[in-house]
């Protein structure tokens, strides 16, 4: 099952971010609760990619494994990042009925059930699946602060979430991704914010956003877990 890189006669393009338009979406009594196991002990680093910072995991092994969901294989942690905008007011890639949050979290994952490595996976339409989380402003929030070690308690108890079949938002942009977007958002205090835009690409300017533009949803059907 290839990726359709471009809006080719058999597949319309499948891009992201897209506007959660929360009264369309259907909601799917089959979608399964996420399960989600984290060993902490699998980050590796944080690396400057230029437009953003990654924490990047060891995924040699399926320690750090999301499964269940809409997803129909496991997928194993690779790295997590965020994306943010010059201001409070925006910065978030998927935006709910109109709504823009500040910033987003994005967990990447691969399907190492079915392919040998990242590389191979981002060939393929569900060679990915990627968590989305919200934030907004608010107490700062002590786990941000230290998620390395705590990325476990990202997981929020009622992991109510939207799904829908997507793209990476940076180049190359692939349309390999299954989208978990959770749809309860987490804080972190404008000031925790502010240090995301102190950081510097190659260039040593300041990346004061990386949010990209809304894409057309086509003829896509975004799915709920819950009513
Ligand atoms: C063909 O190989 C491409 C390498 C894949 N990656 C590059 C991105 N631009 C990218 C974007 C991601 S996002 N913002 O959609 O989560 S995750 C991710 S990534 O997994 O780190
Ligand atoms: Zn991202």
């Amino acid at each position: 099952m290839g990726v359709c890189t471009s809006s080719t006669a058999q597949c319309l393009p499948r891009q992201s971010p897209i506007d959660i338009q929360t009264r369309r979406a259907k909601y799917d009594s089959s979608l399964k609760p996420l399960f989600i196991q984290y060993d902490p002990n699998t980050s590796k680093r944080i690396i400057n990619v230029g437009h953003c910072f990654n924490v990047e995991f060891d995924d040699s092994s399926d320690r750090s494994v999301l499964s269940e969901g809409p997803l129909t294989s496991h997928y194993r942690l690779r790295q997590f990042h965020f994306h943010w905008g010059t201001s409070d007011r925006d910065g978030s890639e998927h935006v709910i009925d109109g709504q823009t949050y500040p910033a987003e979290l994005h967990i990447v994952h691969w399907n190492s059930q079915r392919y040998s490595s990242f590389e191979e996976a981002t060939k393929h339409s569900d060679g990915l699946a990627v968590i989305g989380v919200l934030l907004k402003i608010g107490e700062p929030n002590p786990v941000l602060q230290n998620i390395i070690d705590n990325l476990d308690k990202v997981k929020t108890k009622e992991r109510t979430y939207w799904t829908y079949l997507g793209s990476l938002t940076t180049s190359p942009y692939s349309e390999c991704v299954t989208w978990v977007l959770l749809q309860e958002a987490i804080t972190i205090s404008s000031e925790q914010l502010q240090h995301f835009r102190g950081l510097q690409n190659e260039d040593e300017e300041f990346i004061l956003e990386n949010h990209r533009p809304l894409q057309p949803i086509e003829k896509r059907l975004v799915k709920s877990s819950c009513k």
